[in-house]
C-alpha cells in the first residue's frame, strides 16, 4: 500500500523476548482513551503483546485490508469508529461481537441450547470454559447465572475478548452477564496445575470448586465433514481465522487435557451434582482421546460429549 498509515506511537516496551508486537490502527484521534485502555489491558492482564498504535488516515477497504495483511509481518488489530476491536486476518477482520448473540443469550435454555443440555449449569455454577476462542460458548454458559472462567492462550484473542468485555460492560443490559465473566490468558494445562492440581496435593481449602469444566479445542478443517459423503459444515470466518493462530491439540495432549479437567471437577466435593466435563467436537468427529462419554448429545453439525465425575 502507498502511504496510507502513518505510523505514530510505539509503546509498552517490553524487555521480555516473547513478547509480540501487534500493530493498532485506529481511526481518529479522539479515540486516543481507547487506544491507552487498550494498553492498559495489556499491561494489567501481562499480555505479552507489544501494541505499536497507527493512526489510519485512509479509510482501509477490503483490498487495503488484504494488501495490509500480505505486507505485515506483524499481526494486524483494528479499532473502528465505533470502538469495536477486531483482528485483521488474512484480509478479514475478525471479532467476538458479542451483540449479535444477544437474542440468543436472552432466549438461552435447555430446549433451545444443546451445550446448556449437556452442562446442566445452574445460577450456583462455576464453570471452566477452558478453550475460550470468541467466548460465545462461555456467553451461553453463563446466561443460566453460572460464573464462568473463560481460559484463552493465545494473548491476541485474549486482548479482544477483554475489550469485548469491556465495551460490552458499558452496556446497562450487559452489565451482569459481564460481570459473571472472568478472562485469563493462560494455557488451560498450566492453569489446571497451578490452581487446583497442585492444590490438591496441599491446600484444597483456597480452591473454588468447580462443576463443569468445559472443553471446545481446535480440530482439523475436514473434521467438520461427514467420513462417509465428505459432506459437511463449512467451517465459519471466525474459526478460518483461529486456524491461523492455534493448532489440534496432539493426542497425547487431548490425553492431558482430558484427564487434566476431570481431575479438576473431582478434586473438591462439589456441592451439588455430579461435576461434568463436556467436549464439543464436529458431530462425526472421532471421540476426543479416544475415550467414551458417559452420555452425548448432538444435532447436525456439533456434538457436546459428557464425561461425568460421581462425587
Ligand atoms: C475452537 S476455539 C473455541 C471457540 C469457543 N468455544 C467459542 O465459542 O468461540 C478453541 C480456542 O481454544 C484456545 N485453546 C486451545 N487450546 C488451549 C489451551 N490448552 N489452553 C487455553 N486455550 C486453548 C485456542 O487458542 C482457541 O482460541
Amino acid at each position: 500500500m502507498s502511504e496510507p498509515l502513518v505510523p505514530e506511537v510505539a509503546s509498552a516496551l517490553y524487555a521480555n523476548a516473547a513478547v509480540s508486537h501487534c500493530r493498532l490502527f485506529y481511526m481518529n484521534e479522539a479515540q486516543q482513551p481507547q487506544v491507552e485502555r487498550l494498553q492498559a489491558l495489556v499491561t494489567q492482564h501481562q499480555l505479552s503483546l507489544s501494541l505499536v498504535t497507527e493512526l489510519v488516515t485512509v479509510k482501509l477497504n477490503q483490498k487495503n485490508r488484504e494488501q495490509l495483511c500480505v505486507e505485515s509481518t506483524q499481526p494486524i488489530l483494528l479499532l473502528d469508529d465505533k470502538n469495536k476491536l477486531s483482528w485483521l486476518s488474512n484480509g478479514l477482520s475478525v471479532t467476538p461481537e458479542w451483540d449479535k448473540l444477544q437474542r440468543r443469550v436472552v432466549s438461552a435454555g435447555r430446549k433451545t441450547e444443546l451445550l446448556l443440555q449437556a452442562a446442566k449449569t445452574t445460577a450456583d455454577s462455576q464453570v471452566i470454559d477452558a478453550t475460550a476462542g470468541f467466548g460465545h460458548d462461555s456467553l451461553i454458559l453463563a446466561s443460566t447465572g453460572a460464573q464462568v472462567t473463560m481460559l484463552e492462550q493465545q494473548p491476541i484473542m485474549a486482548l479482544l475478548l477483554l475489550a469485548e468485555q469491556h465495551r460490552m460492560s458499558a452496556q446497562p443490559n450487559w452489565q451482569k452477564l459481564m460481570a459473571r465473566l472472568q478472562i485469563i490468558n493462560t494455557d488451560a494445562l498450566s492453569y489446571f496445575d497451578n490452581h487446583y492440581l497442585a492444590d490438591f496435593q496441599g491446600n484444597l481449602a483456597m480452591t473454588k470448586a468447580v462443576d463443569v469444566v468445559y472443553l471446545d479445542p481446535m480440530f482439523p478443517n475436514d473434521s467438520y465433514q461427514d467420513s462417509k459423503t465428505g459432506k459437511g459444515a463449512k467451517v465459519g470466518k471466525l474459526m478460518q481465522a483461529l486456524h491461523h493462530l492455534a493448532s489440534p491439540p496432539t493426542a497425547a495432549q487431548e490425553l492431558q487435557l482430558l484427564q487434566s479437567a476431570q481431575a479438576v471437577v473431582s478434586a473438591i466435593d462439589t456441592h451439588k451434582q455430579q461435576g461434568r466435563v463436556i467436549v464439543k467436537r464436529p458431530k462425526d468427529a472421532p471421540l476426543f482421546a479416544q475415550q467414551v462419554p458417559d452420555e452425548s448429545w448432538h444435532n447436525e453439525a456439533v456434538r457436546f460429549d459428557g464425561y461425568f465425575l460421581s462425587v
